[in-house]
This record gives C-alpha cells, sequence and structure tokens, in this order.
C-alpha cells in the first residue's frame, strides 16, 4: 500500500494569523482536503500559536469524528508537560513528538536517541499507555534507530528537510534519499514503521515512495499549501496522492 498522506494545517493556520479574521478556514482546507481523499490531518501547535492555535484542535478533533472517522489526526511537538496535557485532552491517534526550541522558526532536526532517551522513554510510556500511537522525529542516521526503538515508540518520521533542500542538485538529492532509504530500511528491520515529512513535495515524493516501499505514512504542509493557492485543496490533494503512489 503506498504511504498514506496527512495534511499539515500548520501553513494554512499561518496564513490565517495574519488577520483577526477566520479565513482562510484550517477547518474548513482540512474538510477539502479529506473530501479529496487525504488519510489524515497534521497539526504542529507551538507555545505561541504562531500557527495552529489551541483553539483549532477542537475543531479538527469534531471534524474527523462527525465527518470522516476513518481519518487519522496527527499532533506533533515538543513534549512538554502542557503538550501533552493538549494530546490527552485531544485523542489523536498519533503523536509525533519532535525535539523543537520554542524559538525555532521550524522543524530542522530530530532526535538524538542516544542523549535524550532517558528523557524520551517515560513520555512515550505515558502516550502509549494513553492509547496513541507514538512516533519519533528522526534524522536520517541508521546507527541510531535502535535507541529509537528502545524508547518504546511505534514510529520514526524520517526529516526529509534536507532531500527536499536538493531541488535544483539531483547529485545531492540522491545522497540524501540514500541516507533516508538505509534509516528506513534499519528501522523496519528493527520493527519500526517509518513516516516521512518536510520539505516534501509532489516533484519529490515518487522517488522517495520507490526508494522505501514500505512507508507509512508522509505528512505535508508548506508546498501542499503553496501548491493548494494555485490548484486549490482539492485538485493539489489528489496531485499528492498520485505522487504518493495512489
Ligand atoms: C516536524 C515537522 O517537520 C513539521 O511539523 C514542521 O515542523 C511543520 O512545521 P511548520 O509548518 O510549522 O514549519
Ligand atoms: N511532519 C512534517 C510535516 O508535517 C510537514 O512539514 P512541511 O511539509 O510543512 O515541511
Amino acid at each position: 500500500m503506498p504511504a498514506k498522506l496527512s495534511v499539515n494545517l500548520n501553513a494554512i493556520a499561518m496564513l490565517r494569523n495574519r488577520r483577526d479574521l477566520p479565513w482562510p478556514s484550517v477547518t474548513g482546507l482540512g474538510r477539502a482536503a479529506l473530501a479529496a481523499g487525504a488519510h489524515g490531518l497534521t497539526v504542529h501547535p507551538r507555545p505561541d500559536e504562531r500557527h495552529t492555535r489551541l483553539s483549532d484542535l477542537p475543531e479538527i478533533r469534531a471534524l474527523i469524528d462527525d465527518e470522516f472517522p476513518q481519518a487519522e489526526f496527527n499532533i506533533e511537538g515538543y513534549p512538554t508537560e502542557d503538550f501533552l496535557l493538549l494530546v490527552e485532552k485531544h485523542q489523536p491517534e498519533q503523536v509525533t513528538l519532535v525535539p523543537d526550541d520554542p524559538a525555532q522558526a521550524t522543524s530542522d532536526h530530530g532526535w538524538n536517541f542516544a542523549e535524550r532517551s532517558t528523557f524520551l522513554t517515560p513520555i512515550v510510556k505515558r502516550l502509549k499507555k494513553g492509547g496513541f500511537r507514538v512516533s519519533l522525529f528522526s534524522d536520517p542516521e541508521p546507527s541510531q534507530v535502535s535507541a529509537a526503538r528502545d524508547t518504546g515508540a511505534d514510529r520514526i518520521e524520517l526529516y526529509t528537510g534536507p532531500y527536499g533542500s536538493c531541488h535544483s542538485d539531483s547529485e545531492k538529492a540522491r545522497k540524501e534519499l540514500e541516507k533516508l532509504g538505509k534509516t528506513a530500511d534499519a528501522a523496519i528491520a528493527a520493527g519500526l514503521a517509518v513516516n516521512a515529512g518536510h520539505d516534501l513535495v509532489v516533484a519529490n515524493l515518487p522517488a522517495l515512495a520507490k526508494r522505501i516501499p514500505g512507508l507509512a505514512e508522509v505528512s505535508i504542509g508548506h508546498g501542499l499549501t503553496a501548491d493548494a493557492l494555485e490548484y486549490g485543496m482539492a485538485e493539489t490533494t489528489r496531485r499528492f496522492l498520485r505522487a504518493c503512489g495512489w
């Protein structure tokens, strides 16, 4: 089965937040993506609420529960106590833990599992006990996979930023893709499922999907939102689904 597509609503929220007005509608565009076949919605709320606001979360949860019960809600973020309480309140199907500093413009690296396993392991245990699937944001580094697995997480999400930034250098893209592929191979062999995300676009998805046939899910926001401005959300979702192999 091709990788499932979870549409990240952060970029739409950031556009809305330019004004104190309710458009573009985060929930409305989430609905359009799900109606066009997306498998889920992702948000990455940060403490300053510059992207998704806390008030968006109950609306997205209700959208999925009431209209698309087969879809999944994925909440990403740094696991502070506030973040964990947020997750427990809004009951996403998946939680993706990301080692973000609050001041960071966007996510730009995965966890250092060797250094942070003592921090992560009890958090993963708490989330799993709560019934959430847990994914850990990971650099494309095969040697880190066993420490990631030892935290008890279900999945890793490969940080694809360096691959995504190679759009004009095919040789560099090939090397980055191979690092992602080797890390995915090691993760799948260790019993972890593999997600991927950051700077994925229609042009770079097919090669990623081909190199990692077992890829479980991609979460995509920035590039998908850029295309939605040009083609509309429904057509854009269909284009990204096709690029994943659907
Ligand atoms: C973990 C990850 O790569 C995404 O969640 C990314 O952080 C999206 O964030 P922004 O769209 O807020 O930059
Ligand atoms: N987890 C990655 C994600 O949700 C989207 O990242 P991007 O497509 O906005 O770079």
